[in-house]
Order: structure tokens, then C-alpha cells, then sequence
């Protein structure tokens, strides 16, 4: 049982999310009513792998919730790389489909990168596709990568300062690690990233002004790893028979953050607004 006393320092992810998803219901609203467009958001799921297949339905559903039109594009496991980039050239070309989602992982035999590289830019919800990237590494954030996305956003929200402190990210994905490593450094932290073949986690951790963990491994962070004071975004879902767990010992490191996300409830929920923040963008941008 977690002491009343801490929870004013937990991050509530559902709260924050509602709030960006009020503000898409009413961009939508605009949109619709100043020129006619409904914005519309096609997601492909490859396979059947049921964790992707929740993360669809939870983006579909928030969907709903906003006024965002959502179409859902199922392709079996053995399909192939051919079929896949097929779908995504239709997509690029529907007009009434504003902004495309690939769910990942993708099965082994494709190519994820091939795959991000073939949807439009314009209309790349996830931020995933070089172009998008490299603004983002020269500091021109438009479509950038949902779950980091809401970090900065959950940072402005609590008013946590950035310029000038020390930011340390445990993990180095396109998804999460190295977008976020450019929205830190382009808001002037000074960040470290930390990853499987980091000598010594405990030496970057414990500097850490901010700690961002996506690593999935359960529990990795203890709190003798961190400092007094820090601020934690928890990435990690390791999920177990008994229950769903972040890449922070929570119920310890608390004791030492002034600010932490739980997990669940705190970055996923989060991820999905951003998602429909970046639709919005898409179809506002659309001709
Ligand atoms: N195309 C993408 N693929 C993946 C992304 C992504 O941003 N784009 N991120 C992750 C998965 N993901 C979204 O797709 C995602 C993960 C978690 C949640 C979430 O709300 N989780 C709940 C817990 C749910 C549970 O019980 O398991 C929470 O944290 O409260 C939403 C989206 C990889 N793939």
C-alpha cells in the first residue's frame, strides 16, 4: 500500500490525457465546422499479437472520443513486405485519410523502416519517418514520436524546469530513447543516453534531474539509483500473470522522486493522446 503522502508526487497520465484529448475534440470541432473536414486516421495492424492488437483498439477508441474517424486495416502474419508498402500507397493517396499508423512490432520477416519511409511524411501520426526525424534533430518539431511527445508535454504540464539539467535516458529506440534524447537536448538539457551495453547504469542514473526509463525490463530502476528529487517517466510495461509493471521499482523510488509516472496510468495513456494531437496537425495541414 502506497502512504497518502506521496501521492501528490504521481504523474496522472489519465488526467493529462483527457486534457490534450479535450483540446483535439475541439480542433476537431474547428475543422469541421470552418472547412468541412473531418480528420480520419487509418491504422494497420500486421499479425495478431495481442498486446498490438490492445494498443490498436485503445488508439481506435480514443478515436471515438475525439471525433476522430478511425479505419482499421488488418493484414494476416504471412502477408508480405510487397502487400504491406501496397496499402500504404493507397493510404498516401486516400484524401479522406489524413494521418496513417503502422503498429508496431512488426512480424520478423519485414521491414519497419522500409515500411515508415513509405508513408507520407504529411501524414506520419507516429513522427517515425526520416524526414520528420531529422527536423526533429535540427530542432523543427512538427510530427514528432508520440510517447516522448508526452513526456515534454506531462514536463510543461507540472512545470518541471529543463534548460540546464542533467536528462538521462535508459534505452536508445527510434520509438522512444533517441527522440526523446533531441526533444531534451532541444529544450537545452544536458542529456545522457544510457542503453544494454552501459558500463555502470547506476553512475548516469543517480545524476539525473530527469529520468526517462524504456528498457522493459521489469523493476530495473531501484531507488538507491536515483537521486532525491528527480523526476521519473516510467516507458516500461513488462506484463505477468498476477499484473502489468513498469521499468521502475514504484513503490520504493517514490519515496525518493518529486515527480513520478506509474505504470499503468501514467506515459501509455498519454502516448495515445499525442497520437490523436498529431492527426489533427495532419488533417489541419491537409489541402
Ligand atoms: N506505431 C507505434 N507502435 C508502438 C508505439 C507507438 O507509439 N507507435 N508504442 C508502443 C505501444 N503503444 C502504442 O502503440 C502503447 C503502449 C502502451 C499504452 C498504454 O496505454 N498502456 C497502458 C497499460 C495497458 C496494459 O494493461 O497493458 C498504461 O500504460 O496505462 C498505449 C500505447 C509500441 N508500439
Amino acid at each position: 500500500m502506497l502512504d497518502e503522502s506521496y501521492e501528490s508526487r504521481i504523474i496522472d497520465g489519465k488526467v493529462l490525457a483527457q486534457q490534450v484529448e479535450e483540446e483535439v475534440r475541439s480542433g476537431v470541432e474547428d475543422l469541421e465546422s470552418n472547412r468541412g473536414i473531418t480528420p480520419g486516421l487509418a491504422t494497420i495492424l500486421v499479425g495478431d499479437d495481442p498486446a498490438s492488437k490492445m494498443y490498436v483498439r485503445l488508439k481506435h477508441r480514443a478515436c471515438e472520443r475525439v471525433g476522430i474517424r478511425a479505419e482499421d486495416f488488418l493484414l494476416p502474419a504471412d502477408s508480405t513486405q510487397e502487400e504491406l508498402l501496397a496499402l500504404i500507397d493507397s493510404l498516401n493517396n486516400n484524401k479522406d485519410v489524413h494521418g496513417i499508423l503502422l503498429q508496431l512490432p512488426l512480424p520478423e520477416h519485414f521491414s519497419p523502416q522500409e515500411a515508415m519511409e513509405a508513408i507520407s511524411p504529411a501524414k506520419d501520426a507516429d513522427g517515425f519517418h526520416p524526414y520528420n526525424m531529422g527536423k526533429l534533430m535540427i530542432g523543427d518539431e512538427g510530427l514528432v514520436p508520440c510517447t516522448p511527445h508526452g513526456v515534454i508535454r506531462a514536463l510543461e504540464e507540472y512545470n518541471v524546469p529543463v534548460k540546464g539539467k542533467n536528462a538521462v535516458i535508459v534505452g536508445h529506440s527510434n520509438v522512444v530513447g533517441k527522440p526523446m534524447a533531441a526533444m531534451l537536448l532541444n529544450r537545452n538539457a544536458s542529456v545522457s543516453v544510457c542503453h544494454i551495453f552501459t558500463d555502470d547504469l547506476k553512475k548516469y542514473t543517480l545524476g539525473a534531474d530527469i529520468l526517462v526509463v524504456a528498457a522493459g525490463v521489469k523493476h530495473l530502476i531501484k531507488a538507491d539509483m536515483v537521486k532525491e528529487g528527480a523526476v521519473i517517466f516510467d516507458v516500461g510495461i513488462t506484463k505477468e500473470e498476477d499484473g502489468v509493471y513498469g521499468d521502475v521499482d514504484f513503490e520504493n523510488v517514490i519515496k525518493k522522486a518529486s515527480l513520478i509516472t506509474p505504470v499503468p496510468g501514467g506515459v501509455g495513456p498519454l502516448t495515445v493522446a499525442m497520437l490523436m494531437k498529431h492527426v489533427l496537425m495532419c488533417a489541419e495541414k491537409s489541402l
